[in-house]
């Protein structure tokens, strides 16, 4: 994954989900500075020690919480391994999950956003509904999905 990643040197690195820092040693060795954000703080507090006294220690951001409720500092890169750790390989029966890496990169130059107004009605949650029922896909959670139905 850090690989695929391209790390520049310059790169500022966003890491959620450091857990004990694995990954983070080798951001921190490719990258500039390692922004990590861990939600639990018992696997937070092994990475410091893990950096402390090291040459990484000041190159390290470590923010304890959860990153969909943290207001994060600058970074130009985000290299995470959050749900699936381990490959389906490593279970027998190997399990009916897909795991994936994927690389986002933002569109240089953005595209063009044409922002419109919506009236003071419009309800997100009724609109998401409603395409859903129309294409037969009421029913549908990802959940019970699998992921021929995502492709059709
Ligand atoms: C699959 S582990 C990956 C650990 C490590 N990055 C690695 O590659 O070995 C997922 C990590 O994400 C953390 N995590 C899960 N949800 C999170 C959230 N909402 N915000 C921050 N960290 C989260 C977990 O505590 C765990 O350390």
């Amino acid at each position: 994954m850090v690989e695929k990643a391209a790390l520049r040197p310059t790169d500022v690195i966003l890491e959620v989900g450091p857990g004990t820092g694995n990954m983070t040693v080798k951001l921190l060795e490719k990258g500039k500075k390692v922004i990590a954000c861990e939600i639990d703080p018992r696997l937070a507090a092994e990475l410091q020690k893990r950096v402390q006294g090291t040459p990484y220690q000041t190159k390290l951001n470590l923010m304890i919480g959860d990153v969909l409720k943290t207001d994060l500092p600058f970074f130009d890169i985000c290299v995470a391994n959050l749900p699936y750790q381990i490959g389906k390989n490593n279970f027998r029966p190997p399990p009916k999950v897909e795991s994936s890496v994927v690389r986002i990169e933002p569109r240089n130059p953005p595209p063009p956003i044409n922002f419109q107004l919506v009236s003071p009605d419009f309800d997100i949650k009724l609109k998401i509904t409603d395409i859903l029922d129309k294409n037969g896909f009421e029913k549908k959670r990802a959940r019970t999905m699998d992921i021929d139905d995502f492709l059709g």
